[in-house]
């Protein structure tokens, strides 16, 4: 890093910060989507202020199939009567896959029609090109709708996510119907960095830390796009309330928030999507903790641990 670069400087105290909580993908005791308990917490994490984005990681993604994907839309827009909402755009493929703009399109203008802000998921044929391929892609996909976000994943929880260098995301910057992009590298230095350019780029576009280990960036400027939010959709919108009014009790609870992070996210990290399962139903926000077929779990030793941090965490917003 730069020896101008202080992160100390960028701190930004009682900023309004936008959260985008990506939606956990409820299953029942058969294996099926419990499509109750989604319409649920699609809703109440609405009423929370935040932003639900489905079809995300947190949604399986790349592990559900076409009708699946298609009933959580039509359902995320019949619960939300026109409120705002993002959701995943993305062309499932394999290693050494071709680019498939074409299924993006398709999939965005579903998404469109719907009445959501698509989020290009990475795939394979995406991630698996050169720099300048990636932005021409971008702008492929650019020229088929109004705004829509990138993503950038770390490869520990999928393996075709890829962090871009510095010069591709400022070629994002140039593209007027990207209107932000989600940080998921899990790390701070490239997040402060992506802040850096767009303050001096773009100061208009959001960047949204995917980081659910550093909860904090957005004290630097971030807004925040996270999985670890659909654990807790009010205890976000408190800790966010916190910031804006400088209030200090945003720090106990950023903490309390940021170790349920770092529990849930722990290797392997794609098994925090089981945690949430498990947090969910010990909340009695979902009947069962069953996660996606195909997806890793935790062991019940957790959810004792889980418990303790809920009581907690639940104490700090009563
Ligand atoms: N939970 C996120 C992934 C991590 O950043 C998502 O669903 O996209």
């Amino acid at each position: 890093m730069s020896p101008d670069f202080r992160p100390s400087e960028m701190i930004r105290p009682q900023r309004k910060l936008t959260g985008i909580s990506a939606i956990l993908l409820p299953f029942t005791e058969a294996g099926d989507v419990d499509w109750t308990a989604l319409q649920a917490h699609i809703l109440r994490t609405a009423e929370t202020g935040l932003m639900p984005a489905v079809n995300m990681d947190t949604g399986f993604l790349n592990l559900i199939d076409e009708p699946t994907k298609l009933r959580v839309l039509e359902m995320t827009r019949e619960v939300l009567h026109g409120a705002p909402f993002c959701a995943g755009a993305y062309s499932a493929d394999e290693p050494g896959a071709a680019w498939c703009a074409d299924e993006y399109l398709r999939q965005m203008e579903l998404i469109q029609q719907h009445g959501g802000m698509p989020v290009i998921f990475q795939s394979y044929g995406l991630t698996g090109q050169s720099s300048a391929e990636i932005v021409t892609a971008y702008e492929q996909l650019a020229a088929g709708c109004d705004r829509f976000l990138a993503f950038e994943l770390t490869e520990d929880l999928l393996p075709f996510g890829k962090t871009y260098d510095l010069e591709t995301y400022a070629a994002l910057l140039k593209i007027p119907q990207c209107v932000g992009a989600k940080h998921s590298s899990f790390r701070r230095e490239p997040e402060w960095q992506r802040l850096k350019l767009r303050d001096e780029l773009r100061p208009d576009f959001k960047v949204y830390t995917g980081n659910d280990l550093a909860i904090d960036m957005v004290m630097y400027g971030s807004d925040y796009l996270l999985g670890l939010s659909t654990f807790g959709p009010d205890y976000f919108a408190r800790r966010d309330a916190y910031w804006l009014a400088g209030d200090a009790r945003f720090y106990e609870l950023n903490d309390w928030l940021q170790y349920l992070g770092m529990f849930a996210f722990r290797d392997p990290s794609p098994a925090y999507k089981h945690s949430a399962a498990q947090f969910l139903k010990l909340r009695g926000w979902i009947p069962c903790d069953n996660t996606c077929p195909g997806s890793p779990t935790r062991p019940d030793s957790d959810v004792p641990i889980l418990a303790e941090i809920m009581r907690k965490l639940d104490a700090l917003i009563a």
